[in-house]
């Protein structure tokens, strides 16, 4: 299972759990603007916005789980099985991509989400996978360019694009039912809660946190997008970048699998691979990282020279625990 969170406003900020029973094979890969983007159907686009993000290499080409371009526009693809739909290819001018090249087509022209709505009217998503050793994943979107967040569900009987006013995605259902099941939840608070149950009864609550007394607290996908949007609507948010990113992580640690508490038909352990946030600058984007082993943060910066750089770069992950000893 997986988790995306777009922090909107004056300070955005994004990222996501990458949730899933083994590694994918994960980099923190940074395409700068001089690397062509070639697509099946799609024109190549030669000259283009540099994006870091989470990605397999496969064949020299990046296939992202997540990414931010330079511009700030961020887009994750989490696990939506039983309802993802794509289809064949057909001569009608629509414009087509394969699902994994999703995210490069879109973050490599686009700069806001407003620039991309456009283009999402006109999409079709191909049933082709990029190679047979590498099935098609199903999946939907979440795309924000931190003023707005949309949710894209490719669906039987087309995409459907929502607003997301949460600033949350996790997995199935669709969108919609996450909207609506939020709105049974509406009576949670952070706050102390006071006695509404009868004023003639002396009730008062004896200890912190009974506000949230019914904030779903199992890892399943519909909980999590509550206890996501419950952390993240709560969230100080300062002026401070380290305070932030802080926070960032406590949300998503909020709703990352403890291992061993959820199993997957087949057996195997489902876990957070990794936590991250990505943080768009005026000259710079940050890519800050957790793995399941290693707690502590790591980061790769995309600096002006390397949005400028002419070679992918892939930089692997530290997944040993880094303990700092201080004695
Ligand atoms: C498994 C990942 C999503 C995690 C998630 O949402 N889990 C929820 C599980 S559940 O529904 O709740 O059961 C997805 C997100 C992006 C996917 C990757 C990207 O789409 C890029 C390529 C696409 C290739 O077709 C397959 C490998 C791959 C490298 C994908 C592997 C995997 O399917 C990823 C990593």
């Amino acid at each position: 299972m997986c988790t995306s969170l777009a922090f909107t406003g004056r300070y955005p900020c994004f990222g996501r759990n990458l949730d899933l029973e083994a590694s994918f094979g994960e980099q923190v890969v940074l395409t700068p603007r001089g690397v062509p983007l070639t697509f099946r159907c799609l024109p190549r686009q030669e000259a283009h916005c540099a994006m870091i993000g989470m990605a397999h290499v496969a064949g020299g080409c990046p296939l992202y789980a997540e990414a931010v371009n330079e511009k700030g526009l961020y887009m994750a693809g989490l696990n939506f099985p039983g309802n993802a739909c794509y289809f064949p290819h057909v001569d009608d001018g629509a414009l087509e991509a394969a699902p994994y090249e999703l995210i490069p087509w879109l973050l490599g022209q686009c700069a806001s989400v407003a620039e991309a709505e456009p283009l999402l009217d006109r999409l079709r998503l191909l049933d082709e996978p990029f190679a047979p050793g590498l099935p098609l994943a199903p999946l939907h979107w979440h795309l924000s360019d931190g003023k707005t967040s949309l949710v894209l569900e490719p669906m039987a009987g087309g995409l459907r694009v929502y607003e997301d006013p949460v600033g949350v995605l996790t997995n199935n259902p669709p969108f919609d039912f996450h909207l609506t099941n939020l709105r049974q939840y509406l009576n949670l608070t952070a706050a102390a809660p006071e006695n509404r149950f009868h004023p003639d009864l002396s009730l008062s609550p004896f200890g912190q946190g009974m506000g949230s007394l019914g904030l779903p607290g199992d890892p399943s996908p519909a909980s999590r997008f509550i206890r996501a949007a419950f952390y993240k609507w709560n969230s100080p948010w300062t002026d401070s970048p380290d305070q932030r990113l802080a926070q960032f992580f406590h949300v998503l640690d909020g709703v990352a699998m403890t291992p061993g508490a959820v199993r997957t038909p087949t057996g195997e352990l489902d876990r957070t691979l990794y936590a991250c946030c990505l943080c768009p600058g005026p000259d710079r984007v940050d890519y800050y990282y957790k793995t399941e082993g290693n707690s502590r943060i790591s980061a790769v910066t995309m600096d002006r020279a390397a949005m400028a750089g002419t070679e992918l770069v892939a930089v692997p992950l530290r997944t040993d625990q880094d303990i700092c000893w201080q004695n």
